[in-house]
């Protein structure tokens, strides 16, 4: 689609199967879509997948724009992912982050990917529903199934009109299962955790952890009405959902993260000593120290990652709920739109001479460029979207982000065994609604300064 529309310009109006889908690719065009008609253009499309996934689109991430949404969201953000709840699961940072940690300093090599994906599935299930969840590992692999099947490119949903395409494709089917399998365990972790806060009703907090977790929020709010509409069960459910599916992101890129810094040992070595002077001495990451910006190089190498490795490169699709126009062309009513995230930030206009190469230095050569941030202000850098249907949960995901990150570079050097071109490593991308790296990621950790509780 980049390709395309360096032939066609940004803004281009591409049949997708039998779906009208409009695709911008430039900071003006985002900016109009995101911004200038951001209310025209803040429902998403539901294909048949996605229905049968959201039953109808009753979460939040795919809801059409409305009174439903708009309550499920707010509920969301204010009451789960303000920075007071993101910072209330610090320690549950610490220890998920720990463990990981522990388990790279027990092993010759270490399964990148398989512990980044532990590492945030463990801390948001934590977070989400507590300490003691048996469902986890049913959870997460339905979750598992569900990401692909969330791409939009299914032939049921590209060619809606056929019956026989959408029987074949069997998408919706499998969509289906998944929603239903994910639906009994929810069920029972609800009334799990109902019978849990009855009781300890009056004193305890339910969940068997420290912190009070999202879903206990989310009953409490049901039991006490204080909600101008109170939230039933179903909303509940779908909420939780939204947390876990929401996630997944985070392990994409802190994989992507390690990837860069493996292949640009320069970097690596910046990133580490910056790491190292900070905490060293301590003998582990300090959040206070994270939150308060003073390690501004690995933040430069986080925002460097998201500008290359868009987690979820054409954000997620929107639709128009009325005609519009965008940059002087005209967009009808009810066409998919897709913002080319992943073009933005590999564009040569907007990061001049080398779009391709990772080098984080870039985000101090000027103010201008050192001002760009990940907030949906600046157009050409939109990895969590921007405008209403911005993502809600980029403090929760970044905070780990930037803490896991830290403690991989604070504890260990790593090299890639039997690679001694580190250049060559392989970054070739795997298809779907995230863009994660398609081979695994198998490194060698070199322990620098002890891993605590070893
Ligand atoms: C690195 C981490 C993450 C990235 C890159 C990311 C990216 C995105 C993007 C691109 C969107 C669509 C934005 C748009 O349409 O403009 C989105 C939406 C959303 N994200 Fe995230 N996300 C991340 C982490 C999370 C986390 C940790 C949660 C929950 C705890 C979460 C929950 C959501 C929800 C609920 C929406 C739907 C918002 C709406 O439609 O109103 N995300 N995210």
């Amino acid at each position: 689609m980049r390709d395309l529309a360096r032939r066609h310009g940004p803004v281009m109006l591409l049949r997708v199967g039998e779906v009208p889908t409009l695709v911008v690719s430039s900071r003006e065009a985002a900016r109009e879509v995101m911004k200038t008609h951001d209310v025209a253009f803040a429902s998403r499309p539901l294909s048949a997948t996605l229905r049968a996934m959201t039953d109808g689109g009753r979460d939040i991430i795919f809801a059409p724009y409305g009174d439903r949404w708009r309550r499920l969201r707010k509920v969301a953000v204010v009451e789960l992912l303000s920075a007071r709840r993101v910072l209330s699961f610090r320690g549950v940072r610490e220890g998920e982050v720990a463990a990981m940690l522990r388990a790279a300093a027990a092993r010759p090599a270490f399964d990148m990917r398989a512990a980044l994906a532990t590492l945030v599935a463990d801390t948001t299930m934590r977070a989400a529903v507590g300490d003691r969840c048996k469902h986890r590992d049913v959870l997460l692999r339905e979750l598992e199934r569900c990401i692909p099947l969330a791409g939009g490119f299914n032939p049921a949903d590209l060619w809606p009109s056929s019956r026989i395409v959408g029987r074949l494709s069997g998408a919706v089917r499998r969509a289906t299962a998944c929603r239903d399998a994910v639906r009994r365990v929810l069920d029972s972790i609800v009334d799990e955790h109902l019978e849990r806060m009855d009781d300890m009703a009056g004193g305890g907090n339910g969940g068997g952890g420290e912190v009070e977790d999202f879903l206990q929020v989310l009953l409490k709010l049901h039991k006490d009405g204080s909600l101008e509409i109170p939230l039933n069960m179903d909303d509940i459910k779908h909420i939780i959902f939204d947390i876990f599916a929401g996630s997944e992101t985070s392990s994409v890129v802190l994989e992507w993260a390690m990837a860069e810094l493996i292949r640009n040992p320069r970097s690596m070595e910046r990133a580490a000593a910056e790491v190292r002077r900070a905490f060293a001495s301590r003998g582990a990451v300090d959040e206070d120290a994270l939150a308060g910006g003073e390690l501004r190089y690995l933040r430069h190498v986080i925002r460097e990652t998201f500008r290359l490795h868009a987690p979820v490169p054409l954000l997620v699709p929107r639709v128009s709920r009325e005609p519009c126009r965008v940059l002087g062309y005209d967009v009808p009513r009810g066409t998919t739109v897709l913002v080319n995230a992943w073009a933005l930030g590999r564009d040569e206009r907007y990061w001049p001479g080398d779009p391709e190469e990772f080098r984080p230095e870039r985000f101090e050569d000027d103010d201008a460029m050192a001002a760009v941030d990940l907030r949906g202000a600046d157009f050409e850098l939109v990895p969590f979207g921007a405008g209403r249907r911005m993502c809600p949960g980029m403090p929760f995901g970044l905070a780990l982000v930037e803490h896991a990150l830290a403690g991989l570079l604070l504890h260990f050097d790593w090299e890639v065994p039997g690679l001694a071109d580190p250049a060559k490593l392989d970054m070739t991308e795997e298809f779907g609604i995230t863009a994660r790296r398609k081979n695994g990621l198998l490194l060698r950790p070199i322990l620098r300064v002890p891993v605590p509780g070893l």
